[in-house]
């Protein structure tokens, strides 16, 4: 846990061993101050060198130990010994040093941040040899600094803090890093010290501090995916991909263009006609030119190469196919790559959630077919869903899901249902948006407690950005809205549910979103960003409620949050049972990343678990009971057991999970 050395004979090297990070874990501390002991009473000794094993100083607290209470000695106390010591104490820093890390450091009277170890002893002796010629340890003791305090500190930190409450809403953690700068600047040390510990006190006791260790632990968990055959991400090998092909140059296809080829992969992009392959050359080469920019590098413009013809994809290694979001088109696509493309090459399909399975089963190799879902803008999105098909081999899934790693990807592996993980649970949230609009909701009102609530966009808002014209176009395919829905429907009723035209109406009129100027809400002019409510979207409403007889009522922010988030997290919990995502982590990791659900609030699954299951339920119970048309709102059948089971902790539901329906 901390290795002591004595090296030159006057030198104690401690060594954090604690991998893969050298958190500070109970053990670690215990060893460190049993360490510090040693080195300050061995009158051999005149120096002491901290550093961790591996390359990393140290990555901070051992956040596993933050969900039990405290044991083994404190860090406080031992950071004060380090600090106050008679013997010069150099902190060796490679790799990282992150939270207790950092502060280890900063208590060290000095710090060598170093990146080649061959020349790590001859520093830190020069170093230490420098300290013991020429400077009393006082003046090297952080204690003893002053901060520098800017006379117009009020007011800087007001800007700040209005900057803050704007970037990360209803966030706990930033705000009292300000206040932690305040008393930095303003208090002697010790006073300012003790400032800091309440502040971590208050934040460490708070759910957010909860909600943000398990998103750490959930992205983590996500990574390490397992099917119900026994391969897993430890078992299966990945194929090596050094060249890909892309088929399709819209908005996704150029964006996974950009997001392959930045991590040095040779892609062909493929377009149906000249003047689309032009222009999606020119937006590629446009992206990546200011990506290159803006992290000091070169554009990789030399890993392109665009065509019109599927035969240059005979040897390439990987094929993602963008195309149009329609079935028949895409099997027409993976019909003819069967016949272009090697053997062993896999077939990925970017869809949102059509069936990746009857893709697979159009061609010559289903077991190499696999869905790579990506989010817009693919560039900057973190999101991959890995979509399994029941035939897809493990090679196939372990090859999709490290290329997503290596291309910067936050990979889950879900199995295969229309909408799969993440779409599939959007449905039962938007209803809920939409059905409020019809009891007397606006679209800002619902925005705005989503937004209260955290998230970066409120449903209304996100859905101008995405384009509603997405989502007419599959209800008209469908059967939902258009000609082809029976005329012996009731209006708002679709086969014996409620469901609710209003964004069928909204579509009618043009309005598609952002890109027309006019959706939920109107802006300055097509393509902008400016939300404002719009009297016609008011209007619309109204005229709608004379029409079905429907008195509108006062909805409060509970409600919004209550019928929008619970349906979610239901549908959530019938994905776990469908066996469609294999973990409550991964749905959460999904949200986290793919929807901007509030990261302190830990995802749905976990935002469920802390608003209390039984409360869950009762809700859900309460307002299925108020829409009993509204099936989603009905609890599912493992929020049900689980309750039943005394509401076990969320990392443990897997164990009360049939695992025998799973689709992955
Ligand atoms: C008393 C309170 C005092 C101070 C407060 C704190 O110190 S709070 C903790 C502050 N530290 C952090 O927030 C660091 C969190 N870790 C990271 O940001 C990254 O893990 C890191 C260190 C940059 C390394 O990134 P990398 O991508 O190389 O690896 P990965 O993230 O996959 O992590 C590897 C495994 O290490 C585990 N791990 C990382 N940090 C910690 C930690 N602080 N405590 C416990 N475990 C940690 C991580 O879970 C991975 O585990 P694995 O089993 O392999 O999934």
């Amino acid at each position: 846990m901390a290795r002591y050395e004595l090296v030159k004979r006057s030198v104690a090297l401690i060594t954090l061993t604690n991998p893969p990070v050298n958190a500070l874990s109970s053990a670690v501390r215990h060893a460190m101050a049993k360490s510090m002991e040693q080195a300050l009473n061995d009158p051999k000794v005149t120096a002491v060198v901290i550093c961790g094993e591996n390359g990393r100083f140290c990555g901070g607290a051992d956040i596993r130990e933050f969900a039990g209470p405290l044991r083994g000695p404190p860090l406080v106390p031992l950071l004060d010994a380090i600090e106050a010591g008679e013997k010069p104490v150099v902190a060796a820093i490679e790799g990282v040093a992150l939270g207790g890390g950092f502060e280890l450091a900063l208590v060290c009277h000095y710090c060598i941040a170093h990146f080649k170890v061959n020349h790590f002893v001859l520093k830190i002796i020069k170093a230490v040899g420098m300290s013991r010629a020429a400077k009393p340890l006082s003046s090297r003791r952080v204690s003893m600094l002053t901060t520098p305090c800017p006379p117009d500190l009020d007011a800087l930190l007001e800007v700040v803090t209005m900057e803050v409450k704007k970037k990360a809403r209803g966030v706990m953690a930033p705000l009292a890093c300000i206040q932690a700068v305040r008393a930095a600047a303003t208090m002697p040390y010790s006073k300012g010290i003790k400032r800091e510990s309440e502040l971590m006190a208050t934040l460490f006791n708070s759910g957010q501090a909860r909600a943000l260790q398990y998103c750490f632990f959930a992205q983590r968990t996500a990574g390490k995916w397992t099917l119900p055959s026994g391969a897993q991400w430890n078992n299966s090998k990945p194929r090596e991909i050094r060249s890909a092909a892309i088929i399709g140059l819209g908005t996704m296809g150029r964006g996974i263009v950009v997001s392959l080829a930045r991590v040095g992969i040779s892609v062909i992009a493929v377009e149906s006609e000249k003047k689309l392959l032009e222009t999606g050359k020119q937006m590629v080469i446009g992206m990546l030119e200011r990506d290159a920019k803006r992290r000091g590098v070169s554009a990789s413009l030399n890993l392109l190469k665009f065509t019109l013809s599927l035969q240059d994809l005979k040897d390439v290694d990987l094929v993602i196919e963008a195309v149009f979001e329609d079935m028949a088109l895409k099997k027409r696509v993976f019909q003819e790559l069967s016949k272009v493309c090697r053997p062993a090459t896999l077939l990925c399909t970017n869809t949102s959630g059509l069936d990746v399975d009857a893709l697979a089963g159009v061609t010559d190799r289903p077991h190499l077919v696999v869905g790579m879902h990506f989010f817009s803008p693919a560039h900057v999105m973190k999101l991959l869903e890995v979509v399994c098909g029941p035939r897809s081999s493990s090679e196939t899934i372990a090859t999709a899901m490290s290329l997503g790693k290596r291309m910067g990807k936050v990979s889950v592996a879900v199995g295969n249902c229309p909408g799969f993980v993440g779409n599939r649970m959007l449905k039962p949230y938007m209803d809920q948006a939409t059905f409020l609009l019809e009891e007397g909701a606006t679209p800002e009102q619902i925005d705005k407690a989503l937004e209260d609530f955290g998230f970066a966009m409120g449903v209304f808002r996100m859905s101008d950005l995405a384009g509603l014209d997405v989502g007419w176009r599959i209800r008209k395919e469908s059967g939902l809205t258009g000609p082809d829905v029976d005329p012996k429907n009731p209006p708002r009723r679709r086969h014996g549910r409620r469901y609710c035209p209003i964004p069928d109406m909204v579509c009618e009129q043009g309005r598609f979103g952002q890109k027309t100027g006019r959706g939920w809400y109107m802006y300055d002019k097509p393509g902008g960003t400016n939300a404002k409510p719009d009297p016609l979207i008011q209007n619309l409403l109204e005229m709608y409620r004379s029409r079905y007889a429907i008195q509108p009522r006062n909805i409060s922010d509970q409600e919004i949050i209550e019928r929008c988030l619970f349906a979610l997290a239901n549908e959530g919990f019938r994905i776990l049972e469908d066996g469609i995502a294999a973990r409550p982590e991964d749905i959460d990791v999904i949200y986290l990343f793919g929807y901007g659900f509030p990261r302190h609030r830990g995802g749905p699954m976990f935002y469920a678990s802390m608003v209390g299951l039984e409360r869950v339920l009762e809700r859900l119970e309460h307002y299925h009971q108020a829409h009993p048309d509204v099936p989603h709102l009905e609890p599912s059948p493992l929020l049900k057991k689980l309750v039943a089971c005394g509401s076990p902790s969320v990392q443990t539901w897997r164990e009360h999970i049939k695992t025998m329906h799973s689709h992955l």
